[in-house]
């Protein structure tokens, strides 16, 4: 499956979230669209402002040069308005026939002769001011894009649109293309080094996603060819080991175990001999996540870092944090925690299925700029993907 689709699929909690909060929030506009003025969001974009979109009252005014849709053969007129009192052509039926939508684009000619077109429901469109741009700032802070990158993204879709009649749509494909401006140069993969062992150190609060990220990307550099040795690092929790162990088995690489509270670092240690013994192209250190004690986990991720620069001055090559999109966003103060507690080189984002909270990695994004090498999709250990900005963006916002 392809990425896109296995994202899209997975996603949906998010993308129905902001997707319906978009589809809500033009819906609010007035339901109308003058027939054959349905332009795509790029050819909304190069369209003059305001002037060739009708004030929203219009259609209330049968003499306003903007009528509403002929209806189509057969078919009754809109509700509202009354008829021309010299219909050009296609008179209305006498009779009220059932009701059909106001809003429907009438059939190009073949499609009338051959009657292969079924009529396309133009979309509700709604005027682009100060308060659709409250609303839709408001849809993307409830989709955990925080506050600042909201206020961001949403005076970069005004800038030269105020005025305008904007569809769900229109607002969506805007809304992705900012969204993927915004991630476009953090999405890079882990970056693979000359030198060897590389070391990976990962780090992330408890549940957060690491034993599993760590197990997937292994199996990953497996495929690749890539000799991988995984250190157990967090010592203090036998379940964490044992579920280590489990993932290295599925990936079909060494782990490397320490007695249940013994020092991580030595284990770290004993690691990267290993490592560089059985000549591995990587070295992944799994950590601890206690935050409880925040002196205590900062002691012990320094001391890993020291101990390994023993035998590679320049390790860590990599330092990644894991973050659980579930938390939303906690997920800033994680980034900030962790920063402050080891040098942070690259984020990955578990746990992206099922949660209406994907927003987050926009703000991430915009806010600290760090690289997202990958995105875990689901428990199974092919479900991380590289991170592409605008697939991701298209099924965030609802878009196919
Ligand atoms: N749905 C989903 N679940 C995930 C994903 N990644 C991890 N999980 C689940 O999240 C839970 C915690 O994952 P772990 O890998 O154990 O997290 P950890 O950070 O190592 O946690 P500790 O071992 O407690 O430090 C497990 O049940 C995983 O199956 C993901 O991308 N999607």
């Amino acid at each position: 499956m392809s990425f896109f689709s296995k994202l899209r699929e997975r996603l949906t909690k998010s993308s129905s979230r902001i997707g319906q909060g978009l589809d809500d929030l033009v819906g609010e506009g007035t339901p109308e669209t003058p027939p054959g003025r349905a332009p795509d969001a790029a050819q909304a974009d190069a369209a003059p402002p305001a002037p060739a979109a009708p004030p929203p009252e219009a259609p209330a005014d049968p003499a306003a040069p903007t009528a509403p849709p002929d209806p189509l053969p057969g078919q009754p007129g809109p509700v509202t308005p009354p008829p021309p009192p010299e219909p050009a052509e296609a008179p209305r039926p006498a009779a009220p026939e059932p009701a059909a939508p106001p809003e429907t684009r009438r059939p190009g000619l073949m499609g009338r002769l051959f009657g292969a077109a079924p009529p396309t429901p133009a979309e509700p469109r709604r005027e682009l001011d100060d308060a659709m741009l409250e609303d839709l700032e408001d849809t993307l802070v409830a989709a955990d894009m925080g506050v600042d990158t909201a206020l961001r993204v949403t005076a970069n879709i005004a800038e030269g649109r105020m005025g305008r009649r904007l569809s769900a749509t229109e607002l969506k494909t805007l809304l992705a293309d900012e969204i993927t401006r915004i991630m476009t140069p953090v999405a890079r993969p882990l970056p693979l080094y000359p030198k060897t062992p590389q070391v990976v150190l990962v780090v992330g609060v408890n549940g957060s996603g690491k034993t599993t990220t760590i197990g997937k990307l292994a199996s990953q550099f497996r495929a690749a060819g890539k000799k991988v040795v995984i250190a157990a690092g967090d010592t203090f929790r036998a379940a964490a080991v044992e579920q280590l162990q489990v993932w290295g088995d599925r990936a079909g690489v060494p782990v490397m175990t320490a007695p249940e509270g013994s020092d991580p670092a030595s284990l770290a240690f004993d690691a990267m001999t290993r490592a560089e013994a059985e000549g591995a192209d990587l070295l992944m250190i799994d950590t601890a996540g206690r935050l409880q004690n925040r002196a205590d986990l900062m002691e012990e991720l320094a001391k890993i870092v020291r101990v390994i620069r023993k035998k590679d001055p320049s390790a860590p090559h990599n330092t990644l944090l894991v973050l659980d999109a579930t938390t939303g966003q906690n997920a800033i103060s994680q980034v900030e925690t962790f920063r402050r507690l080891a040098d942070v080189s690259g984020l990955v984002m578990t746990k992206l299925d099922g949660t209406a909270r994907g927003g987050v990695l926009v703000a991430l994004a915009d806010r600290f700029g760090l690289p997202i090498h990958a995105i875990g999709v689901g428990e199974q250990i092919d479900d991380l993907d590289a991170f592409e900005p605008r697939d991701f963006a298209r099924a965030l916002v609802g878009l196919d």
